[in-house]
Parts: C-alpha cells; structure tokens; sequence
C-alpha cells in the first residue's frame, strides 16, 4: 500500500468506540439479567470475536452497525459451548473471558491467532489456579490454546506481579463466581474500565489506590452504554495535527479517562498543543474533543505511573520523538514485548528504515530526535494494527510517500483507518 505524505493536515473527525469498554459491554451484558443496548460499540475484528465467543455460549446478540444488543442470560445463564471458542488476535478477549469461563458448570477451550498462540498466559493462569479453577494450557507452554473444566472458585487476595487490566480483569470476574471475596492489587493502576462498568451492571465493587475488591455472586441487570470514541485510536490523529505543518484537527468524542490519557500528558510534556473542548461524562466515562495544532515539539522522558496509561500508543510516541527535538528516553514499558507483536522491536525496526537514530533497551527505548535527517521508507506492518497506524501517520510527515505490506490489519482496531486519514489530507 502507499502511504501518503501530506502538505497540511484538516478537518473535524469522529473517533469510532473504544475498544476495552466494547468487550466489555458484550461480556458483562452477556451475564447480566435482562437486555444491554450498546451505542457507539467498535466493529473492529477483535470486538467481533468477543461477540462470536458469547453466542457460541448460548447469548442472543443482535449487531447493527454501531448499535448492539445483548440478550443477557445472568451469571449462570451461559451454555457450553459445542465448539471451540475463536478469540482472533485479541488479547483482552482471551484473558477477560478466562475469567469468565474458569467459573462456569461446563467445559470449554479456547484459542486464537498465531500471535495469540505466543502471547503470556500464566499471567492468569497462576491466579486463576490459586483460586480452584481447572484450567490448563493445551501445550503446556503457557500460553492458548487454553482449556477450562467445572471446578469450586475460591476468592483470593492477589499480588498481581504486572500492571495489567487484563490480569486485574480476569481475577475480578472469576471473583464474581468465587466463595468468598476477592481482590487484586497491581504494582501501578492500570486502565480501570471494568471497575467502573461491573459496578454500574450492579456488582459489588470497590477500588482503593492500585487494590480493586469485589464480592461473589451479585445481580447483574442490563443497562444502556454509550461508548466512548477511543484515545487508542484519537493519538494516530493527535500524532498526525502535531507532526504536519500548518495542521488543525478537531478530533470529537475522545475518552480521557485519567487510567488511559496518558498520551495527553506526553504530547504536553513535548510541547504539543491539545487543547480540551466541551469535557462531559458519557456512560460513566469522561470524554471531550480535542482541537490539535501542529507543534513545534521537544524530547521528554516517558516511565513509571505513565505507562500503563498509554501503553498502547508507544509505538506512535516514538514515532513523534523521532521528529522531535532532542532526546525521548521510553522505559518501565517490557510489556511492549508481549503485545500483538514485539513492539520495542518492530517499533525501532521501522524507525530505522525511514532514518531514525533509535536504541532499543530492555524495557523501552531511546531516541534522538532529528527531523531532517528523516526520509521515506518501505516499513512493515508485522500484521500489528498499532505498528500499521503509526508508521502510516509517520509517512504522513516524512518528505515523499511511503510503502507498507499487510496493511489490513487495522481492522483489529479501526477499520476505517484509512479512509479517516486520508479524508484530512488537504
Ligand atoms: O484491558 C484492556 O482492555 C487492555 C489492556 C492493555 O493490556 P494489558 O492488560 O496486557 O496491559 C492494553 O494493552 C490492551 O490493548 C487492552
Ligand atoms: C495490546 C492490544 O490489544 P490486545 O491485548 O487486546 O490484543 C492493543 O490493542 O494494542
């Protein structure tokens, strides 16, 4: 695919809805009682294959466009499933729904993508077995194909090793089906989007500092969310106004809860001017738009607190820090390594092909920024969704047009990528 580069950059654009509060309507919608209507939901593959894992369980869900409806069946309402549950390339489906399924009266398996096949799994499957449950990597690797049989849950107090909202998620939900109370304590808050929807869908649950507490076997009814747009996929176009000369974007709809804005906080710390318009509370959520305008930016040094809330736009950030002045130190951020692909190295692989001065660390990397010795290149997706974006919008700013193979992988997150883009392309 060529990726275009572009003179100046306007418009107004709409961000489609956030992908972790998508799962997470279908998923607890599923086990509540009664109907969830569902706004706004992202029709992105890894939210699609959320869905096909719940009807293959017995859960009626109509899907219209960006309006879903799920027929919830309550917490014991799900029924075995009679084949094998296809989780795609998403791992906030495989870890969200172990939670779920290591609770239920019947067996089941689960598996996914090749890169799915590699990602981590004893990051719950330590916990999920100290609560009783009998689950087990098919290969024995740690990893998916993973499977589940009935078992007695026990609620525990879990040190999670990793600030991970997967992790924080799956033990959570297993609480729900547990004997007694149970809570997870994380190194550094991470996105906190289950606590605030489980407790809207009626569950009992607290949060304190990085510890998030929930009682056993609630009644959960139905509800109406309207999702917001997600910042996941605002900072390509956050990235985009502040790279691009001359650039204004008004980008609508972006979720900034506090757990997830931390590409705000990075894009200020460089220099870059966002402004924040119209700041309301959606479905519990806050969200504003935010009006974009091309920047002269600086390095900065991005770790600690900062990471789980921007975690996932790291590889855009360093695509900014290679055209900024001076030098962005990325650290405390080894779980790129784990994601759809290893993220420190695609990121620096790609940076260098189109001239950056990149070191990658053992938990981030370092990057002297230096626009003019940029120049276009031919990158590669490595079928990663967020390597794909980032690297488009990189083109975006770089003196010619680039080129990109596999580049249909957007679709995990945002299938109108393109389109959207280069609609703003002036
Ligand atoms: O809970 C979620 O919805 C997510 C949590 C993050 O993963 P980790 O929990 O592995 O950090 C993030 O990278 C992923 O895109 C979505
Ligand atoms: C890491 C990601 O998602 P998941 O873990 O759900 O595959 C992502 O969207 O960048």
């Amino acid at each position: 695919m060529e990726l275009k580069h572009a003179k100046q950059l306007k418009g107004t654009i709409s961000i489609p809805g956030d992908k972790s509060i998508s799962h997470r309507a279908i998923m607890f919608g599923a086990i509540s009682e009664g109907t969830t209507e569902i706004t706004n939901f992202l029709q992105g593959a890894d939210c699609l294959s959320t869905i096909s894992c719940f009807q293959k369980m017995g859960i009626s869900i109509e899907n219209t466009n960006d309006h879903v409806i799920v027929h919830g069946k309550g917490l014991h309402g799900l029924t075995a499933p009679t084949e094998l549950l296809d989780v795609g390339n998403s791992g906030t489906t495989t870890r969200l729904i172990s939670g779920i399924l290591a609770g239920q009266s019947f067996s089941s398996t689960l598996n996914g993508d090749a890169s799915i096949q590699k990602r981590p799994m004893k990051r719950i499957l330590a916990p999920l077995s100290s609560m009783g449950a009998d689950v087990k990597s098919v290969k024995s690797n740690d990893c998916a194909p993973l499977s589940f049989s009935p078992a007695k849950l026990h609620g525990i107090s879990y040190e999670s090793p990793v600030a991970s909202a997967q992790v924080k998620s799956c033990i959570l939900l297993a609480g729900l089906y547990a004997d007694a109370p149970t809570s997870v304590t994380e190194p550094v808050l991470s996105r906190n989007h289950t606590e605030l929807m489980l407790s809207a869908f009626g569950a009992k649950i607290t949060s304190e500092n990085t510890t998030a507490s929930i009682l056993p076997e609630p009644k959960l009814h139905g509800l109406s969310i309207e999702v917001p747009g997600d910042i996941s996929s605002a900072a390509y176009f956050i990235a985009a106004g502040l790279l691009v000369p001359d650039s204004e974007i008004l980008i609508r709809n972006v979720g900034i809860n506090p757990t997830r804005d931390g590409i705000l906080k990075a894009a200020y710390a460089m220099g870059g001017q966002i402004e924040k318009l119209n700041e309301r509370t959606v479905s519990g959520e806050l969200v504003c738009d935010l009006l974009v305008t091309y920047s002269h930016l600086k390095g900065t040094t991005i770790g600690g607190e900062l990471i789980p809330t921007l975690i996932d736009e790291i590889p855009m950030i360093a695509v900014v820090a290679a055209f900024a002045e001076g030098t962005t130190i990325i650290k405390d951020a080894a779980e790129l390594k784990v994601k759809e692909s290893n993220r420190i190295d695609t990121v620096t692989e790609n940076l260098k092909r189109m001239g950056a001065d990149v070191t990658p660390t053992e938990d981030g990397m370092i990057i002297h920024g230096n626009r003019d010795s940029l120049h276009e290149a031919d990158f590669e997706s490595y079928l990663d969704h967020r390597i794909a974006m980032s690297f488009a919008v990189a083109a975006l700013a770089l003196p010619e047009n680039c080129h990109m193979k596999d580049t249909e992988c957007v679709n995990i997150s945002y299938p109108t990528f393109y389109k959207d883009l280069t609609g703003l392309i002036d």
